[in-house]
C-alpha cells in the first residue's frame, strides 16, 4: 500500500453562516501537497466563502484549517508567508502602476528590493505585461488585472497558491499564458488550488478535484476517480443534481404569433 502524499490543506468541519444563509455547512476536505487541484461547484455552493476562510480573509464560525500543518487562524502570519492568493473581485491599489504594485507587495513581504525588482521584471515579461508595467492598475483591463494579481500572488514564491476563478473574463491568449505559468509552478512540486466553472479547463489542468454543493463537499479525489468513465462535466451534473425541467414553466417566453405581448 502506498502512503498518501502529505496534505497541503486540511479542513475539518468548517462552518460559515451569513444571517439565515448557511454558506459552508460542515465542510471537511484534504488537499494533497504537490497537486494541481480544481474546486468546482454551482453558483452559491460556497467556494469563495471556503477559499476566503482558508486564506485567512474570513473568520469561520466553526472548524479548523491547516496549511502544511499550521493552523490558519491560530498562526496567520506563518501561514500567510507560505501562501499566495488571487481572491475573487480582487481589490488593488488602483493608483499604483503594475510594477509599483509588485514592488509594494514584495517589500510588504520583507523581500530585498533588488530581488523584488528582478522577479517583478520576469513576471511582467512572462505574463505579457512588460509594456504595461508603468500603466496605472486603474487602467488595466479585466485580463490584465487577473495577470497582475497572479504576479503579486507568485512574487514571494509561495508553497500553496489559491486562485478564485483566475480565468474568468480572460481572453484565450491570456488564459494560455496563465495556464503556462501555473503549470510551470505546479511542476516544481508546489500546490495550486483554483476554483472554476470551466470543467474542460479543470480536466486539462488538474490531477485532483473537489466538488462542492450547498456548502459541503460531495466528491473529492484524483480527477480520474471523481469523473469515472464520464467527462467531468457529466460527473459534475450528476453529483450536484441538475434539473432538466427548470425552464419548463416559462411558457410565456418566446413565440409571438399574434405580435409581441
Ligand atoms: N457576505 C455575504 N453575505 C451574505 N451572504 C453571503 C455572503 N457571502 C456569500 N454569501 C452567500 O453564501 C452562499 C455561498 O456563496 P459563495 O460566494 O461562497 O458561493 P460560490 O460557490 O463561490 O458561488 P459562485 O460560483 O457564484 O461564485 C451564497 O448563498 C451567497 O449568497
Amino acid at each position: 500500500m502506498t502512503t498518501p502524499p502529505p496534505a497541503a490543506v486540511e479542513i475539518q468541519d468548517l462552518w460559515k453562516r451569513f444571517g439565515q444563509q448557511i454558506a459552508v455547512a460542515g465542510l471537511t476536505l484534504r488537499l494533497p501537497s504537490g497537486s494541481f487541484i480544481g474546486l468546482v461547484g454551482p453558483n452559491g455552493a460556497g467556494k469563495t466563502t471556503t477559499l476566503s476562510m482558508v486564506t485567512g480573509l474570513l473568520r469561520p464560525d466553526h472548524g479548523r484549517i491547516l496549511v502544511h500543518g499550521t493552523d490558519v487562524w491560530q498562526d496567520p502570519v506563518e501561514v500567510k508567508a507560505r501562501i499566495g492568493v488571487l481572491p475573487e473581485g480582487l481589490r488593488m491599489f488602483e493608483r499604483l502602476s503594475g510594477r509599483e504594485l509588485l514592488q509594494y507587495n514584495g517589500r510588504l513581504r520583507g523581500m530585498p528590493g533588488a530581488e523584488v525588482d528582478r522577479r517583478a521584471d520576469e513576471l511582467l515579461r512572462v505574463l505579457d505585461l512588460a509594456g504595461a508595467g508603468a500603466k496605472l492598475v486603474a487602467d488595466y483591463s479585466t485580463g490584465m488585472r487577473k495577470k497582475i494579481g497572479l504576479a503579486a500572488a507568485l512574487l514571494h514564491n509561495p508553497d500553496v497558491l489559491f486562485l478564485d476563478e483566475p480565468f474568468e473574463g480572460v481572453d484565450p491568449v491570456s488564459a494560455q499564458t496563465i495556464r503556462g505559468v501555473l503549470k510551470r509552478y505546479a511542476e516544481t512540486g508546489s500546490t495550486v488550488v483554483f476554483s472554476s466553472h470551466v470543467m474542460e479547463l479543470v480536466e486539462q489542468l488538474c490531477d485532483w478535484v473537489a466538488v462542492m454543493n450547498a456548502g459541503q463537499v460531495v466528491a473529492q479525489g484524483p480527477l480520474d476517480t471523481v469523473r469515472g468513465d464520464r467527462s467531468l462535466h457529466q460527473a459534475f451534473l450528476e453529483l450536484v443534481g441538475v434539473r432538466d425541467d427548470a425552464a419548463a414553466s416559462l411558457d410565456w417566453l418566446g413565440a409571438h404569433p399574434g405580435g409581441a405581448q
